[in-house]
């Protein structure tokens, strides 16, 4: 394992950041450190670097008792969200920095830079000021900066953030292309679901000071572990007593066994999507229902037309924390 948290706990004051967590994160892995903002990614992720000490527990990274360790000495890579660049130096010698403190040879300085501003794409900006690059060319040369020194592992905190969500989208698939070809163990914080589904070869979903789930994105989606998970990982919506996605609900213009019957109020065109609600007797919240617009064609769907729903074959449903349909209502139609 590349890095293993054991047991770690964090407070600030009464108020408890982390608790109890214990993670161990394969060498050569990307992963997403997922959750709600104040949850407690920052803070897990600053105690890896040793930018932040736990009040108790253990780091350990590539097998080496890192808890007591200063950060220097961890040879960890970061890149935050607000890039603190030297505005007076070039792009080359931004990336350069970490090296030329550490007294390499200029030749070696000068050919790793180069392969590295090739690896960002940066090859043509090496000259440039760093306040003459785009956000999304800046975090690039943030995470060049970060690899040079060759660290064991590199620690993203909402790297894109400031991003717009163009210039996000471009970069999260440059960056699991740029994962592929130097394979170093990277976390990175984010509280997008997409960016972490997108990204990641495992998520941990991190809220309220705990680990709510780990796994691959496949996993986190079709086996969520727990309300919170499926909720965070995707949009869900309520039927009778179950939640589950809204594609993964089956609409029929005729009663079906089992179905509930409802009313579509609304029916909204979003690109290739049809978002339909659908008001269901004795359920406070319209169910949502997202199909193609070819399904939705096909079926004839309208407001105020009649259709029965229920969960797709092999749909992920969780039983709701409260019940959508109150008791005793009449289900089907
Ligand atoms: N130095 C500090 N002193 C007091 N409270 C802190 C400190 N640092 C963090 N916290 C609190 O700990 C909790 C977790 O913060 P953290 O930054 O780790 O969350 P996060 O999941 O990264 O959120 P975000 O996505 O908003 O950055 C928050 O409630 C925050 O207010």
């Amino acid at each position: 394992m590349s890095i293993d948290v054991s047991g770690v706990n964090k407070r600030y004051g009464d108020f408890v950041a982390l608790q109890d967590i214990n993670l161990s994160l394969p060498t050569g892995q990307l992963t997403a450190l997922l959750g709600p903002s104040g949850g407690g990614k920052t803070t897990l992720l600053r105690i890896i670097a040793g930018l932040e000490t736990a009040d108790s527990g253990s780091v350990v990274i590539e097998g080496v008792e890192a808890t007591r360790l200063p950060v220097q000495k961890r040879n960890v890579g970061f890149v935050f969200q607000h890039y603190a660049a030297f505005k007076h130096l070039s792009v080359a010698r931004n990336v350069a920095f970490g090296l030329e403190i550490r007294k390499k040879p200029k030749a070696e300085i000068k050919a790793k830079v180069e392969e590295l501003l090739h690896l960002v794409h940066l090859d043509a900006f090496a000259d440039r000021l760093p306040s003459q690059l785009s956000g999304g060319q800046r975090q690039r040369m943030a995470l060049a900066r970060a690899l040079a020194i060759e660290p064991s592992v590199l620690l993203l905190d909402e790297p894109f953030g400031a991003l717009d969500a163009k210039v996000r989208k471009e970069l999260r698939d440059w960056l699991r292309r740029l994962h592929d070809e130097v394979h170093v163990t990277t976390v990175f914080v984010t509280h997008d679901q997409e960016e972490a589904l997108e990204v990641a070869d495992e998520i941990v979903v991190v809220n309220e000071g705990r680990v709510e789930q780990v796994g691959s994105p496949d996993q986190l989606y079709d086996e969520p572990a727990n309300d919170f998970v499926m909720g965070f990982l995707g949009e869900v919506t309520g039927l009778g007593d179950v939640r589950l996605r809204p594609h993964d609900i089956e609409v029929a213009t005729h009663p079906t066994p089992g179905a509930l019957q409802g009313t579509i109020t609304r029916l909204l065109r979003v690109g290739f999507e049809v978002r339909v609600a659908v008001a269901v007797a004795g359920q406070d919240a319209p169910v949502t229902v997202v199909m193609t617009r070819t399904h939705a064609r096909a079926l004839g769907l309208e407001a105020g037309a009649t259709v029965w729903l229920v969960p797709a074959e092999g749909a992920t449903a969780v039983a709701s924390p409260t019940p959508a349909l109150a008791e005793g209502e009449p289900v089907a139609g």
